[in-house]
């Protein structure tokens, strides 16, 4: 009981500590708030008045003050999260930021008696404040000096003795987490031994209940992770890892730290491509909690064609023909024959000259061909097509060998198109014969299954004809149809579309503060689509689950990021694409010959062992040989089997089970179905609240719950022929408990383990 209060007693002196560090943060920050106001102030009223190396450093600081004033508006959990204290250096030079540069420590840091006197205490943030003598107060979580908060370990400590993961809410400090890195010294921080508090701050963030949104992992990046976020911007940054090892974080972690970099290089926006509007809502609050709003836009790759907003799955057979490169070639003839459509007209008949003009069927539709001959975007060439029908009707007229002066024969030329080419008769053909034709159009035209046979000839067979045709006389836009609007758009060429103005904003003026201000109204989600809407191409393109990409979906995503660098993050075990080979060599076409830097994360933060282990059957069926993350906790709880009841069926059983689920954990609840009942699903679950949500399989990507209930393991695995690797994704979202829930499908044994999960 003495030993337990005398740790309490240490924990609260500690605590009481790094309350002091806050409240001195605090301070300094409210004067830096009182500076900004003034600077604002102070530059509405002199306008732009200055010269211009006067007014360019005005700006600077307005903007540095925009910072703080925006970070503190948002009023932080956690703005101050992390300390280090170091050994001495091996030498005295001091970074931008305040900190001693040197990684490794002096020679003479640790005493040949094994004790050694800390040189250096940093406290890291989301952000970096200086006190008034340009001493850091907190560096920020991105700058170089933060780099040992995340890197060192035991094994290579560097500096580092002791790592501190500060909990504060607000202005309050309401505990502390220390690890030593150096276990075997006996340091002192001013003469007094360093106290060490808590067993893992990486634990209790693992262990919290999940809500729908993720949280961002600022305080607890591990050293392979820290790799990957830090590593340099340099073409193609290209991540694997199992379920779990942190791969969207990671990504979203890098994101905000490019921006932090090299703001300049970021205007030109960073695209992180999502693979469902699910992951895109869940994720999307992590980039703000870091400070980041503004230049990226997080897209569901369902989304990324203004205006298509597609959420809908094709059956699997159909989801090949559409994701498959063979499409391009479809596409092509088709982008071209469209034009040729039944109520096409036959006869081109005008007045001219005082004589009727005609034009035949079989003369337009020569000229027609001409005009297709290249591979020029079919609405850029009405221009060509205009011309050379102009061109026949004045061969017609008689009237080209009227005039031997060249100067008077162009004229009668000239006046001949004019009239011509102004008659509503010539202008209603030409808008039927050649018409503007948008992707939509051409997509509705391929419904037809005698066109797009014609148009698919010896690169599809009938039955894939069939099926595709019939997908798309469905109104609805699939999630697939996006990759062919955006190849049709190349094909057809975007007419010249006016700029929409933008409303005048007075904070325009100042240079890079607009981002960075609180008062904007703008969502994380209005403004991605405004970027999106304004921006064809982006400076870094981050694709999340890359894995899950078709051919045509990364020719799509290839368009964006032409002059980009890439973070490309997946998992070839969680594919839902049938052909992985197929995909991974249009990965290669999109990313071009740029060098790829490869990372592996090899430990999972989100499952349990006992659920990993089971995932991991699956894995060896779906993969064999390839190996699964270690599970980095393990919580006692073993999987659940259950059958459906003689008496009972399987909606009731569903239900019973999510109940039981949501009285067991504080979080939310998945239950995961093949993507048939998705429909069904939903209904299943009604009316028992917001913490529980029924998906299809294919929408469980990347998401995660405190429990979930995989509904027919066999349903799923039967589903398409990439459906065991579906399954692993179903098996891998739990951060506590999973029920596995059989049909007869499934052949349960007696303890109700489905055929696919024995040993
Ligand atoms: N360093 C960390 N500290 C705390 N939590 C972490 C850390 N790394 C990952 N996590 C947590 O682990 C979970 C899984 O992370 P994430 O979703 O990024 O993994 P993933 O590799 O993308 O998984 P999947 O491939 O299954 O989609 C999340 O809850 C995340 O917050």
């Amino acid at each position: 009981m003495a030993a337990q209060e005398a740790v309490d007693t240490v924990r609260d002196r500690e605590i009481g500590v790094e309350q002091e560090h806050l409240d001195q943060v605090y301070r300094r920050l409210e004067e830096k708030i009182h500076e900004a106001e003034f600077l604002m102030n102070d530059a509405a009223q002199r306008g732009q008045v200055g010269t211009p190396g006067a007014l360019a450093e005005r700006d600077a600081q307005v903007f540095r003050a925009g910072i703080h004033l925006n970070r503190l508006n948002n009023e932080f959990e956690d703005f101050l999260f992390g300390r280090i204290d170091l050994l001495y250096g091996k030498d005295g030079k001091k970074g931008p930021d305040g900190a001693y540069t040197s990684v490794e420590p002096a020679e003479d840091a640790v005493r040949p008696d094994n004790t050694a006197e800390i040189g250096e205490t940093l406290h890291i943030g989301r952000i970096g404040v200086l006190d008034s003598d340009y001493a850091p107060l907190v560096i920020d979580w991105r700058a170089p000096a933060a780099a040992p908060f995340y890197r060192s370990t035991p094994v290579d400590p560097g500096r580092v003795v002791r790592r501190r993961v500060i909990r504060s809410k607000g202005r309050q400090v309401l505990g502390v987490e220390d690890d030593l890195m150096r276990p075997e010294l006996r340091a002192t921080l001013d003469g007094c031994e360093l106290p060490v508090i808590g067993d893992g701050a990486l634990m209790a963030a693992l262990g919290q209940a999940r809500s729908h949104t993720m949280r961002d992992i600022v305080s607890s990046i591990q050293a392979e992770q820290d790799l990957v976020i830090r590593a340099p911007a340099a073409s193609v940054t290209y991540v694997e890892g199992g379920p779990g090892t942190g791969k969207t974080a990671v990504a979203l972690h890098r994101a905000a730290y490019l921006l932090y970099q090299d703001r300049r290089r970021y205007a030109g926006g960073i695209l992180i491509v999502s693979p469902t509007p699910l992951l895109v809502s869940y994720t999307e609050g992590v980039l703000p909690s870091l400070g980041e709003e503004g230049q990226v836009a997080i897209r569901a790759v369902g989304s990324l064609v203004d205006g298509a907003e597609a959420t809908a799955y094709d059956e699997p057979a159909v989801a090949r023909v559409k994701g498959s490169s063979r499409m391009v070639h479809v596409l092509r003839k088709a982008a071209r024959g469209a034009l040729d459509s039944p109520d096409a007209p036959q006869l081109l008949r005008v007045v001219a000259f005082g004589r009727r003009l005609e034009l035949e069927a079989d003369e337009l539709r020569r000229i027609r061909h001409n005009v297709l001959g290249g591979t020029a975007p079919v609405n850029l060439l009405r221009p060509r097509a205009r011309r050379l029908l102009l061109d026949a009707l004045y061969a017609k007229s008689g009237a080209a060998g009227r005039h031997s002066d060249p100067e008077l024969a162009a004229e009668l030329r000239s006046s001949f198109d004019e009239d011509v080419s102004t008659e509503d008769s010539f202008l209603g053909f030409l808008d039927a014969w050649w018409p503007e034709l948008s992707p939509r159009q051409v997509l509705d035209a391929m419904a037809d299954e005698r066109r797009l046979g014609r148009w698919a000839r010896r690169i599809l067979n009938p039955g894939e004809v069939r099926r595709l045709a019939r997908s798309l006389r469905r109104r609805e836009l699939s999630v697939h149809d996006v990759a062919l609007l955006d190849e049709l758009n190349t094909l057809l060429g975007a007419p010249a579309r006016p700029r929409k103005k933008r409303e005048y904003d007075p904070l325009d003026q100042l240079t890079g503060l607009e981002e960075l201000m609180p008062v904007r109204e703008e969502t994380q989600r209005e403004r991605a689509e405004r970027l999106a809407a304004e921006r064809t191409e982006y400076a870094h393109v981050i694709v999340d689950e890359a894995q899950d990409l078709t051919p045509m979906q990364w020719r799509m995503v290839g368009r964006r990021g032409r002059h980009a660098t890439w973070t490309v993050v997946g998992d070839p075990a969680q594919s839902s694409w049938s052909d992985p080979d197929e995909a991974a060599e249009s990965r290669d076409e999109a990313l071009g010959t740029r060098p790829r830097r490869r990372f592996e994360l090899t430990v999972n933060y989100r499952n349990p062992a006992e659920i990993a282990e089971l995932a991991a059957k699956v894995l060896a069926l779906a993969m064999p040989g390839k190996e699964s993350p270690r599970a980095v906790r393990s919580t006692g709880v073993e999987p659940r089997f259950v059958t459906v009841p003689e008496k009972a069926d399987l909606a009731e059983t569903v239900r019973l089970e999510a109940e039981r689920l949501l009285h067991e954990v504080d979080g939310t609840v998945g239950v995961v179905v093949a993507m048939n009942r998705r429909a069904e699903a939903a209904g299943w679950l009604a009316g028992l609240g917001d913490r529980v949500v029924a998906l299809g399989s294919l929408e469980a990507k990347g998401l995660e719950y405190d429990a979930t209930v995989v509904v027919s393991p066999a349903e799923i695995a039967d589903e398409s022929p990439a459906g065991l690797r579906v399954l692993y994704v179903a098996l891998t979202r739990s951060t506590q408990a999973l029920t596995v829930l059989s049909g007869d499908r499934d052949m349960p044994d007696e303890a109700g383990v489905p055929d696919l999960l024995r040993d």
